[in-house]
């Protein structure tokens, strides 16, 4: 199975909003990154619109329909909206992504750190599932290596996103190794749990290629923070392209 890369462009909306204005431009930064090859395109707008926005969400959703790739719309389904922030289901709704990605963020987090508690969270995820796939999203949910994937698997999802926070910051400190079982362990329960596998947080393309042959059926990847800031020494069509030559050589 070959891996898919989702771009996330969160960070080009940071570097957008610290100015104001639209450069540089969001959908350009997409086109481009699917021209080059990315098989589709992920944000994750948060509460407070630090980066990606209602409107993003809008226009990028429409740019993946007319692309016929997916879309993929990363969100807490519990945060309250609020001004410029129409909350993750009511933005599902609207726009309707192929994949809805649940992540269990508190509000003014300054990243995603860590997967739901599938048995404490459990009771209140499913409806929310049950009502994303009646949207016809695929959905997946955020979820640490070593999670209780059976407490998961009921909950009925389609997929997993495995949180790599932990594996980048094993393999940037040379314990790499040691973090990987657990992902491989996690990925091989949800697969035979019936569940699919993605992964993101940090991956890069030092890190990438070791994740993907040690941890089996992983489907999708979503980057963006490594990505962006390495597109800005190679460009980001170029450093799509080695990613996707990584992705290859995993197989
Ligand atoms: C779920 C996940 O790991 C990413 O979506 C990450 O949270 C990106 O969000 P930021 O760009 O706000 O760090
Ligand atoms: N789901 C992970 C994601 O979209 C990108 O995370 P990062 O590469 O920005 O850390």
């Amino acid at each position: 199975m070959s891996c898919r890369l989702s771009v996330n462009l969160n960070k080009i909306a940071v570097l957008r909003n610290s100015r104001g204005g639209v450069e540089p431009d969001i959908l350009r930064a997409a086109t481009t990154c699917l021209d080059a090859g990315a098989h589709g395109i992920t944000v994750h707008p948060r509460p407070d619109a630090r980066h990606t926005r209602h409107d993003d969400v809008v226009a990028l959703s429409a740019l993946c329909d007319a692309r016929g790739v997916e879309f993929n719309l990363e969100g807490n389904p519990f945060a309250p909206p609020r001004e410029g922030y129409a909350g993750f289901v009511a933005l599902c709704e609207l726009v309707r992504p192929a994949q809805a990605t649940l992540v269990p963020d508190a509000d003014a987090q300054l990243t995603s750190d860590h997967g739901f508690d599938f048995v404490r969270d459990g009771a209140s995820l499913a409806p929310l599932v049950a009502r994303l796939r009646a949207l016809g999203c695929r959905v997946s949910l955020f979820a640490d290596a070593g999670c209780d994937v059976g407490a998961a698997a009921a909950i009925g999802a389609d997929r997993l996103e495995l949180y790599t926070g932990p594996w980048a910051e094993a393999f940037s400190s040379g314990h790499g190794a040691e973090a990987l079982p657990a992902f491989a362990a996690t990925a091989r329960a949800a697969t035979d749990a019936g569940l699919g596998i993605n992964a993101g947080h940090d991956l890069s393309q030092a890190n990438l290629g070791a994740f993907l042959a040690a941890v089996p059926g992983v489907e999708e990847v979503s980057i963006g923070h490594a990505l962006i800031g390495e597109a800005l020494y190679d460009g980001l069509a170029t450093t799509v392209s080695r990613y996707l030559a990584i992705i290859d050589r995993a197989g």
